[in-house]
């Protein structure tokens, strides 16, 4: 079903692939919203049934694979990777978990302003209390591999992910929109590291901890609480809304393919 992109391949090139994916992207989003009245019954009662997310999976296909697919995460599952890579990793994600809390926070200011249903402030109150022992357990790590943290400085993809969370944390922006980022930034990781300890991977045991932090089946059913909470969201928005949502969920998986070009020293 995925299609498997090669540690060499010259789609993931840091140059370039930003612009190609808006361009193309843009052009499939105006597809889409030109055809809204003659949409075909099918795709109607898709929408119904599987949900806006499932739907904009498929359709950005490409962008989500190169986010769930991407090089450093199979050069984990076939063991390759150059533990190089992974300690710029571990580093630079140290810090976006910092910034991704006041961006929870933000999330729950919104649930409780504005969401329809008062089950979503347990499952996002859920998710923020779990990062703090990420926060521990990235400090224990990093000592592991003899990181010194207070030493690291964000690089420019990292910088920019963190830019994009800050703008999500504005009371302006919607909350179905910030609820389909943060659905979107939890499941690359999952569906990601999920990847390196399926049957067949070859992990390298020191990196099995780190993979199954964010591949266990736990995480896995908090994502997908995360995914039918932006689903009922987006069954109920505007056009305009959705739009946003849509172009807000492609302009995360970039974000992503970049962090993760991050960790092969190229930026
Ligand atoms: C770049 C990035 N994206 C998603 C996550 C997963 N969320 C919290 O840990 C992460 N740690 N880092």
């Amino acid at each position: 079903m995925f299609i498997r992109l090669g540690p060499s391949s010259s789609f993931l090139g840091v140059h370039g692939l930003g612009f190609w994916l808006k361009a193309t992207c843009r052009v499939e989003l105006a597809l889409l919203y030109k055809t809204k009245s003659d949409c075909k019954k099918e795709e109607v009662r898709e929408r119904m049934e599987a949900g806006m997310s499932e739907l904009w999976m498929k359709k950005h296909r490409l962008l989500y694979q190169a986010a769930t697919r991407h090089p450093f995460i199979l050069s984990i599952r076939d063991a390759t990777i150059n533990i190089a890579s992974f300690k710029t990793w571990l580093a630079q994600d140290y810090l976006f978990v910092r910034a991704f809390v006041p961006f929870v926070a933000s999330v729950i200011i919104k649930a409780w302003k504005e969401s329809d249903e008062s089950g979503d402030m347990e499952v996002i109150l859920g998710g923020m209390a779990s990062l703090e022992d990420e926060i521990s357990w990235f400090k224990r790590e990093a000592a592991n591999w003899g990181i010194s943290l207070s030493e690291v400085l964000p690089q420019q993809a990292n910088k920019n992910y963190c830019r994009l969370l800050e703008s999500l944390m504005n009371p302006d922006v919607e909350y179905t929109v910030v609820m389909t980022a943060f659905w979107a930034i939890e499941a690359v990781y999952q569906e990601s590291f999920a990847h390196c300890i399926e049957e067949g991977s070859k992990t390298p045991p020191e990196l099995k901890e780190t993979c199954a932090r964010w591949g266990n089946q736990a995480f896995g059913n908090y994502c997908q609480s995360l995914q039918k909470i932006a689903d009922r969201r987006l069954q109920k928005a505007s056009d305009e809304e959705l739009k946003k949502a849509e172009v807000m969920l492609m302009s995360v998986l970039e974000h992503e393919v970049e962090f993760w070009n991050m960790s092969r020293g190229n930026v």
